[in-house]
């Protein structure tokens, strides 16, 4: 046996090991769950054989109660003494709803499946075995190929590895496996706490470390509580982080709940600071003239001709006068003069540049509020808030892979995303997910808020909070296509949900959760 195929005579033959199915036939309506069973088989129609293993074992009910009761005992004493154990309590809740579909008359058992792709070489087995579980991939059932010492316990069919243990009414559609609704616990059981499941009523956390991508999105009606949950998550971060918690406060809401509610926090005045540009302290001198270009460009809108020349005109500048520019001097070159856009734009950054501390050095470990609530026109507002969020990007990007350094939130996203295309500066930071350590929190009220770029950042942050919404059409045509919803659920629950109340997706795993979030005050944290 070569590490991933078996030769026998002249068989070739590569294993696949299925995983997840994260969903069960109770989640399909008719017609889906047909079209999903016809999908499989079209997965799994590779023009040559493939056998498909369900082994299923036996297991003594009686043991396996008796292992339950045991755990759950461990559990409390564990909790006893560690009331705040969120992961102890979450694994009790789920093993407590086992308990009772094992009360109505379920057969617990375990069960391993393997999918045998046959090839005419080597190289044909495993090509095809990589086909297959691309194939079962964009039917949201992760598998892999086997590893040596599975293959063998799997051709010695008495060894039989069926590790996972599950219920009858798990059985769905297409013979393998399916597990429970909710997404892995990994993703949702330690971290910042988002709300309760309002199902189960479990708790449900954000775990920004080891979420495959630290951002969040939050996309909600107005009124729908958008911004109580990102006060709470702000909060949350900066006090199990210790780290710097920054509020992009555009309305003035985000300033006068921290106040009415009693938290400490530093405002940071624009108009008293210093936005530094024409020094740019973290930027290395070669890319300061393509930095200034992306900020300037994105903020003020400039045309694609606009840019190449304040790209140009810094180029040159920058080139003789290396240590810091004068933006007088740049306004007065010819080709910034002769442009309106380009001559405001310039204008109004001197004046974002001169007198004041360094905004980012007044950023303190905590909770930070740049008050933006004097600043009435959108392009001053969004100039600002790139430009932090620029200078930041790049001040952080010294060291990377280090955990969570900084959190960056922005309410009322659509001011900076709504024009942003591929290479726009949040796209750029979302795509990138982790590695400096920044998590960036925003909330939109509509998915076309975030404009050409919808799709990258519905597809790579960590964390999707649709809040409630009491248009169908908006679950049915949106949300189902990033998460596993039904249209039965539309109808039934997603519609009417009340404030706070909120359908979360994690990145990796399209089973939704239904989560109530409390607005986090004062006295909500001694609790
Ligand atoms: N989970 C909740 N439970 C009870 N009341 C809430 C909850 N979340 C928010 N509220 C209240 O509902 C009102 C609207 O909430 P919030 O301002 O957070 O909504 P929003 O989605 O940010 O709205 P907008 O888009 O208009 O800013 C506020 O008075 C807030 O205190």
């Amino acid at each position: 046996m070569n590490k991933d195929v078996l030769i026998l005579d002249k068989e070739f033959i590569s294993f696949v090991i299925i995983d997840d199915v994260p969903f069960d036939y109770r989640d399909l309506s008719d017609s889906s769950l047909r079209s999903t069973i016809n999908a499989f088989h079209k997965v799994t129609n590779l023009s040559s054989q493939i056998d498909i293993i369900f082994r299923k074992k036996y297991i003594d009910q009686r043991v396996y109660t008796e292992r339950l009761l045991n755990r759950i005992q461990n559990l409390r004493i564990i909790i006893e003494n560690d009331p705040s154990n969120a992961k102890a309590k979450n694994e009790i809740e789920i093993l407590q709803s086992i308990l009772t579909r094992l009360e109505q008359g379920e057969k617990p058992f375990s069960y391993q499946i393997a999918l045998l792709v046959h090839g005419k070489s080597e190289q044909e087995a495993k090509s095809l075995a990589e086909i297959l579980i691309r194939g079962l991939g964009s039917l949201n059932i992760k598998s892999r190929l086997a590893t040596e010492k599975e293959i063998r316990d799997i051709i010695l069919l008495s060894r039989c590895k069926c590790r996972k243990e599950g219920l009858p009414s798990q059985i769905p559609f297409l013979t393998p496996f399916s597990i429970e609704k909710m997404p892995k616990p990994d993703k949702w059981s330690e971290g910042i706490y988002i709300g309760r499941d309002l199902e189960k009523g479990i708790p449900i956390f954000w775990n920004i470390e080891s979420s495959e991508n630290p951002h969040l999105l939050i996309i909600g009606p107005t009124g729908s509580g958008k911004t109580e949950l990102l006060l709470s998550l702000g909060q949350l971060i900066a006090l199990n982080y210790g780290i710097p918690v920054i509020f992009f406060d555009v309305k003035g809401d985000i300033k006068s709940r921290l106040i009415k509610n009693g938290y400490n926090f530093k405002i940071i005045n624009p108009f008293l600071h210093s936005l530094n540009l024409s020094k740019l302290t973290y930027v290395s001198s070669s890319v300061k003239p393509l930095f200034l270009e992306k900020v300037i460009g994105f903020s003020f809108k400039l045309s694609r001709e606009e840019r190449a020349i304040i790209y140009s005109v810094l180029n040159r500048y920058l080139r003789i006068n290396d240590s810091s520019i004068s933006w007088r001097d740049l306004i007065s070159d010819e080709e910034v003069w002769e442009r309106y856009p380009l001559r405001r734009a310039l204008e109004v950054i001197s004046l974002f540049d001169t007198g004041g501390p360094f905004i980012l050095d007044s950023i303190v470990n905590g909770l930070n509020v740049i008050d933006l609530t004097q600043i009435k026109d959108e392009s001053l507002r969004r100039f600002i808030i790139y430009t932090v969020i620029s200078e930041l990007y790049v001040k952080y990007s010294d060291i990377v892979d280090q955990g969570i350094r900084l959190a960056l939130i922005v309410d009322e996203a659509w001011t900076i995303l709504k024009d942003e295309d591929e290479y726009g500066i949040v796209g750029d930071l979302v795509k990138r997910g982790r590695g400096h350590g920044i998590s960036l929190l925003m909330a939109t009220q509509n998915v076309q808020d975030l404009g050409e770029n919808a799709d990258v950042f519905m597809g790579n942050v960590g964390v999707l909070c649709f809040m409630n919404n009491g248009d169908k059409e908006y679950w049915r045509s949106i949300v189902k296509r990033y998460s596993n919803i039904l249209d039965s659920d539309v109808e039934d629950k997603l519609t009417f949900m009340g404030r706070g109340e909120m359908l979360i997706r994690f990145l990796g795993d399209p089973r939704p959760i239904l989560v109530q979030h409390n607005p986090l005050t004062r006295g909500s944290l001694q609790d």
